[in-house]
C-alpha cells in the first residue's frame, strides 16, 4: 500500500503524518502489508530521520527520478540521491508526469533503467484516458505503455518492478474503477509480463491500483486475484484514513 502525496505536506506536515501512521498501525497489518509513503522530494531527509530514529516499519520513496545519474541537469534529482537517503520505491511515469511534463515511454524506460540502476524499486504507472476506454483501446493501451517502459528491461530486474495500473479517469475524481475494471487490466498486465519474461517471474511481479481509492472502496478491490495493493493519492493525506486503507482485510 502506497501513499503518493503529490504536491501536497511540507517537511513537518510530513513527520506529523508518518508519526501519526506509524501509530495506527499495528504488527499484524505489518505483517500483511508493506506500508510505504512517497512524499515531495524536500521531505523525504526528514522523513528518513524520523523513519531511522523510531525504527518504524514504514518505507519511503520519491515521485520521480532524472534518468540521469549526475551532471548538468538543472533541477533534477538522481536515484543515485534517493538511494544514499534510505528510499526503497521511485514512482516512475505518473499520469501527471506524462500529461504536465511531456514524458514519453522511452523517458520511462529511462527512468526505470535509473531506478533499477541504485536498486530503487520503481512503481511504474501505466494507464489510460477516459478517451481510450470509450474506444474499447484501454487494455492495448495499457500493454503497450508496459512494453515501452520495460524494453531492454531484464527478467532479473523485472522482478523487482512494481506496477501500478491507474486508469486517469479515476485518479482525483472520485469515479473509482470497478473492482472487474481493476481485476481485467491486472490479468492482462500480468499475462503480458508472462509473455515478456516468465509465468513465475510474472507471477511475483505486485500489481497495485491507483484512482479514488479509499478505505470504504479498498475491499472488494483488494478481492481480486491479480490485485496485490493499492497506490493511493488524495486518501494517503490523512493518516487515520490511509491507516484504514492499510487494514484492508480487517475492517
Ligand atoms: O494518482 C493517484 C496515485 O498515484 C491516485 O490519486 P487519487 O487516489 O487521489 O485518485
Amino acid at each position: 500500500m502506497a501513499g503518493n502525496w503529490k504536491m501536497n505536506l511540507n517537511h513537518l506536515e510530513a513527520i506529523a503524518l508518518v508519526q501519526k501512521l506509524a501509530f495506527s498501525l499495528d504488527e499484524q497489518t505489518y505483517e500483511k502489508v508493506d506500508v510505504a509513503v512517497l512524499p515531495p522530494f524536500t521531505d523525504i531527509r526528514s522523513v528518513q530521520t524520523l523513519v531511522d530514529g523510531d525504527k518504524l516499519n514504514v518505507a519511503y520513496g520519491a515521485q520521480d527520478l532524472s534518468a540521469h545519474d549526475s551532471g548538468a541537469y538543472t533541477g533534477e534529482v538522481s536515484g543515485a540521491f534517493l538511494a544514499k537517503l534510505g528510499c526503497t520505491y521511485v514512482a516512475v511515469g505518473h499520469s501527471e508526469r506524462r500529461q504536465y511534463h511531456a514524458e514519453s515511454d522511452e523517458l520511462v524506460n529511462a527512468k526505470v533503467k535509473a531506478a533499477l540502476r541504485h536498486e530503487l524499486t520503481p512503481i511504474l504507472c501505466i494507464g489510460e484516458v477516459l478517451d481510450v476506454r470509450k474506444a474499447g483501446e484501454h487494455v492495448a493501451h495499457t500493454l503497450a505503455q508496459l512494453d515501452g517502459a520495460l524494453k531492454d528491461v531484464s527478467a532479473e530486474q523485472a522482478a523487482k518492478v512494481v506496477i501500478a495500473y491507474e486508469p486517469v479517469w479515476a485518479i482525483g475524481t472520485g469515479e473509482v474503477a470497478t473492482p472487474d475494471d481493476a481485476q481485467e487490466m491486472a490479468a492482462a498486465i500480468r499475462s503480458r509480463l508472462g509473455e515478456l519474461y516468465s509465468q513465475g517471474v510474472a507471477a511475483g511481479i505486485r500489481i497495485l491500483y491507483g484512482g479514488s481509492v479509499k478505505a470504504a472502496n479498498v475491499g472488494p478491490i483488494m478481492d481480486q486475484a491479480d490485485v496485490d495493493g493499492a497506490l493511493v493519492g488524495g486518501a494517503s493525506l490523512d493518516a487515520d484514513g490511509f491507516a484504514a486503507i492499510c487494514r484492508f482485510d480487517q475492517s
